[in-house]
């Protein structure tokens, strides 16, 4: 897909990934637009942690104001279950090829997690390259599988 709206976070524990993977997404001619939500390097914003960072990434995607986010922390964990706490969104930590790929194909999330703890700086930059490419097909095997989450929640 092109023209994704993308919201990139993290907490204190992803910040120096979050700040590459900006850079990256920045300079890729399939991203309209990259919306830094921080945490940044200031002592107050450090402050933030994850269960914020995930809310206000979902609360943004909910909104409309974007298409997906690209979080981390720690673990990837924290920041998906924070953001999956907003009705309407589906976010997972993933930190292989097949998993990042069927978040989309299969599950349709707009949150990617992944823990600067957990996976290599570019293995996450060239997992993110991938993610950014797939789009999820609403004719698929797989929608009615979504719609039954997205019935549940009621949106
Ligand atoms: O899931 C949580 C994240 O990994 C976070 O960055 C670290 O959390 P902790 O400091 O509570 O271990």
């Amino acid at each position: 897909m092109s023209g994704l709206r993308i919201v990139i976070g993290s907490d204190e524990a992803g910040v120096d990934y979050k700040e590459t993977l900006r850079k990256d997404l920045e300079a890729d001619a399939r991203v309209a637009e990259v919306i830094d939500i921080g945490v940044h390097r200031a002592a107050e914003d450090f402050a933030r942690r994850y269960p914020y960072v995930g809310l206000t990434a979902g609360q943004m995607i909910s909104e409309g104001k974007a298409d997906r986010a690209l979080l981390f922390c720690g673990t990837g964990i924290g920041v998906a279950i924070a953001a999956n706490k907003v009705p309407g969104i589906r976010a997972t930590a993933a930190h292989d090829s097949f998993s990042v790929e069927r978040s989309i194909l299969s599950n349709n999330c707009q949150v990617l997690t992944m823990g600067q703890r957990v996976v290599g700086l570019e293995l996450a930059r060239r997992l993110a390259r991938e993610w950014i490419g797939y789009t999820f097909d609403p004719a698929s095997a797989s929608a009615a599988k979504v719609q039954v989450l997205s019935d549940y929640e009621g949106c």
